[in-house]
């Protein structure tokens, strides 16, 4: 099953088919003048404070969300994907390889932030 997503129910989702979707979608709407370096970065920190405004004044939360009602649960996933689909886009229009920097900065991370030495 695809349902309306276009991908199989258990098929990873790749980095690779967001960026061709949003790079489809733009260009469907000839709206590739609009999606310019600085235009996206203001509509990615627009988006997350929009998902900042779904936790404002919860206080903090469990994880899982268990006390959400579906219908919020549903709205974060929205949220969630506006900042995904804007950074990926962004990503793209910088010719920056978001996996592969990511897979990077991850080692970068272990170097700085070592392992604790087994005692
Ligand atoms: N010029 C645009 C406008 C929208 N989008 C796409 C990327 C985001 O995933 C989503 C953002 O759409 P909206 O600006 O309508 O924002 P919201 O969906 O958050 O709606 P609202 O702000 O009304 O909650 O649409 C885009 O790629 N380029």
């Amino acid at each position: 099953m695809t349902g309306a997503t276009g991908v199989q129910d258990g098929e990873c989702v790749t980095l690779e088919l967001l960026k061709q979707k949003m790079a489809d979608f733009t260009k469907e709407r000839n709206w590739e003048r609009f999606h310019s370096p600085r235009n996206l970065l203001l509509a990615l920190v627009g988006e997350v404070g929009e998902l900042s405004e779904i936790f404002q004044w919860k206080g903090e939360v469990p994880k899982g969300l268990p006390e959400w009602e579906e219908e919020e649960k549903v709205h974060l996933g929205e949220e969630l994907s506006d900042v995904l689909l804007y950074l990926v886009r962004l990503s793209d229009v910088c010719g920056v390889d978001l996996g592969k920097a990511a897979l990077r900065k991850i080692e970068l991370n272990a170097i700085k932030y070592p392992k604790p030495s087994s005692e």
